[in-house]
């Protein structure tokens, strides 16, 4: 499931991964060259010791602090040999006080070298935004190719950037790790806009609840309500159906195969019929028979999207549904994440039924769909049986999308 997806992520952790070996190993040469340096110029000053003890110098002119560069880097790169060198603690509070100066006033081009020579002193890599540039252009282009809607892809780099801009490495052992908490955080704060927990709600409202079923014809919604019944049987909660797509011819007959199928009572009124009225008439059929749960289709599309938009405000004020659910195909991406933002607008929708998401589809609507309707995606269909529903569990799809296999 979203393989197209999975890889574009894994290859977004290779790249920042690379990028850091080789900015450690950059760093491991600084280090030795500046260490060899550092015991030059210690022979040298020993040397001229031992020449002539009148060119000895003061201790003031040793310091770091007073090297003749006014250049804010080479003084905490002194900076850094002085904290490495576990020199005197005089001279090295001294200098660490200018370096927090010279960091202050260098404090817009990343964490700040005193920072950096701290970790570096302790061999962490610190990870800056320039390090990033070029994985999370990738990762952008590898979201938006994968269908991601826009706003999304951006709150998703947003997070993974702030995560991980001036996070030492060192602290989560290996950068793989950071740039998967990272992604794996991103990931779940936008996937689980919303999300509530479907059987405690169910379980905790008066009966008969109502849910009502919307979205365009052919993604699934027929089959959905077939499953979802299927899905509250093994739960305990008996159900009926009610057909309010009185519009398309075949609507009838298509979910009596279903009932039939699945030995339910469905509720049917003629073709051309008032949706309102047959989804009031299921209703009404639960509570002589005391059935837990009324499951009412929909039509997929009128004339216009206005007469379907009204047909559902009608639904809205006769039934007064205890949830709609939006239904679309995984394998639909942007469309699917604007058909729920059109439908949530008219219809107040309470969560989405995600399909096909067992077809090769690129991931986009299941990212997307939440964080820009505001409601939460409540079960993925995963394949043509009756059971193949699944409760959709955010933290379930991102680890799956960050796993290794
Ligand atoms: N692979 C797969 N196929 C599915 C899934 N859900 C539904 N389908 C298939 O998608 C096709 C359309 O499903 P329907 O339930 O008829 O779709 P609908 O939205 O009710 O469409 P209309 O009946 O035309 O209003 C059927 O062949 C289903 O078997 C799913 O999760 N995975």
């Amino acid at each position: 499931m979203f393989d197209g997806l999975k890889d574009k992520l894994s290859k977004f952790r290779n790249d920042v991964e690379e990028t850091a070996e080789e900015k450690a190993e950059a760093e491991d040469v600084e280090e030795t060259d500046s260490e060899a340096a550092a015991s030059d110029s210690e022979a040298a000053a020993s040397n001229a010791e031992s020449a002539s003890p009148d060119t000895q110098s003061t201790p003031e002119q040793e310091s770091p602090t007073d090297t003749s560069s006014t250049d804010g880097t080479a003084t905490a790169e002194t900076t850094e040999q002085v904290d490495t060198t576990d020199s005197g603690a005089s001279d090295s509070t001294e200098s660490t006080e200018t370096a927090e100066e010279t960091d202050d006033e260098d404090e817009s081009s990343g964490p700040g070298r005193l920072k950096r020579a701290a970790a570096f002193a302790t061999g962490k890599i610190i990870i800056e935004e320039e390090d990033l540039e070029d994985p999370l252009w990738e990762l952008e282009m590898a979201l938006l190719e994968s269908d991601v809607e826009m706003s999304v892809a951006e709150e998703i780099l947003e997070t993974v950037r702030e995560k991980m801009i001036g996070e030492t490495r060192k602290q989560v052992d290996t950068t793989a790790e950071l740039v998967e908490l990272a992604l794996h955080d991103a990931l779940v704060d936008v996937i689980s806009v919303g999300q509530f927990d479907f059987e405690k709600r169910l379980a905790e409202a008066d009966k008969p609840v109502t849910i009502v079923f919307t979205g365009v014809n052919g993604v699934g919604k027929t089959t959905s309500i077939a499953k979802l019944s299927e899905y509250l049987a093994d739960r305990g909660y008996s159900s009926v159906l009610a057909n309010g797509d009185t519009y398309r011819a075949g609507a009838n007959e298509q979910l009596q195969k279903h009932a039939d199928n699945l030995d339910r009572k469905l509720i049917s009124h003629e073709q051309g019929g008032d949706p309102a009225a047959v989804i009031y008439d299921g209703v009404e059929y639960a509570e002589a028979h005391d059935i837990d749960v009324v499951l009412g289709d929909t039509a997929g599309r009128l004339h216009t999207s206005d007469d379907l938009m009204s047909q559902l405000a009608k639904i809205h004020r006769v039934v007064d549904p205890d949830l709609t659910l939006f239904v679309d195909e995984a394998v639909a991406g942007q469309d699917a994440v604007m058909r729920a933002q059109e439908f949530d607008d008219a219809a107040t929708v309470d969560g989405t039924v995600l399909t096909k998401a067992d077809a090769d589809s690129s991931g986009g609507a299941a990212i997307s769909i939440s964080y820009v309707t505001g409601k939460p995606i409540l079960f993925l269909g995963t394949g043509q049986g009756y059971d193949d529903i699944e409760p959709f569990v955010p933290e379930e799809l991102v680890d799956q999308l960050l796993g290794e296999e």
